[in-house]
């Protein structure tokens, strides 16, 4: 039988997953902070992630339904209320708006409609399943290794931080309304990770465990890196757009025939 992971060695394991396989690494992003997409291109991308955006809290929602401490739940509801913000008659503090309001000004900022990007009707098939596949992990799993697949967060400032600096260096959209769910992610996330890191180090104690958090994170990684293998087959190359899926001014949608 193979004997549990030392603590260092299991945070060590965590984040070679973040080296070898996050999305900061794939292609899709490597256009988008390097300046070469086209404004459609970038639209398609926010779209998509829209998606990705209005399902986070509902994860931690099924997640927090698990719970059974409600020490933990009071710290865990922090991070639904970072995305859905504290209503529109509490949200002229500007530091009460949430992470949907502040994506949809960053679409606002792209030029697309707000009705249209809510209805999600534009987003693409592989888009929903990634993003549907997160909760339904989340809905099912052990609350450990819940948990632990949000630690991909680990690794998202850095990648925020990339296209901030990206953006400011080569589009035109880029302001502060467009930039502000970033800026705001830069704070909230190292707060959610630090808990997250500590809360899954400690619970995660017998071999088993330790390889289901593994597993947690890939999986996690794996469908995140899966959504810009869609965008980028969709809108990059060979530039194939689902039937139903948004297109962009620029782009011809592809004809499909039987
Ligand atoms: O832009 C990104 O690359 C990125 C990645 C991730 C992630 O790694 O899941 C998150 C976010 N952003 C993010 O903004 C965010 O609020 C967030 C919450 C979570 C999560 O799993 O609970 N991941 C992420």
């Amino acid at each position: 039988m193979t004997s549990a992971l030392s603590r260092e060695d299991l945070e060590r394991e965590l984040r070679a997953i973040g080296e070898r396989q996050y999305h900061d690494l794939h292609p899709f992003h490597k256009l988008l902070h390097g300046g070469k997409l086209k404004r459609g291109q970038v639209q398609a991308w926010a779209l998509n992630r829209f998606y990705y955006q209005v399902c986070i809290p509902k994860k931690d929602l099924a997640l927090m339904a698990r719970m059974d401490d409600p020490a933990l739940r009071r710290i865990w509801i922090q991070r639904v209320l970072d995305h859905d913000g504290f209503g529109e008659s509490r949200e002229r503090e500007e530091g009460k708006v949430g992470g949907i309001e502040r994506w949809l000004r960053l679409t606002d900022g792209l030029g697309l409609d707000r009705d249209y990007v809510t209805s999600l009707r534009g987003i693409l098939p592989a888009t929903r399943y990634a993003v549907d596949s997160y909760v339904n992990f989340v809905s099912s799993k052990s609350t450990l290794e819940a948990v632990a697949s949000s630690l991909t967060e680990l690794f998202a400032p850095a990648i925020h931080r990339e296209r901030i600096a990206g953006f400011e260096a080569y589009y035109a959209f880029a302001n502060d309304a467009t930039l502000s769910y970033f800026r705001k992610r830069l704070d909230e996330a190292p707060r959610d990770v630090e808990f997250g890191l500590e809360y899954v180090l400690d619970n995660a104690r017998t071999p088993e465990q330790q390889q289901q958090v593994i597993a947690a994170l890939r999986h996690k990684a794996e469908l995140l890196w899966a959504q810009l293998d869609a965008l980028h087959h969709a809108y990059v190359s060979p530039g194939l757009i689902p039937p139903g899926a948004f297109v962009p001014d620029d782009m011809e949608p592809p004809v499909y025939r039987r």
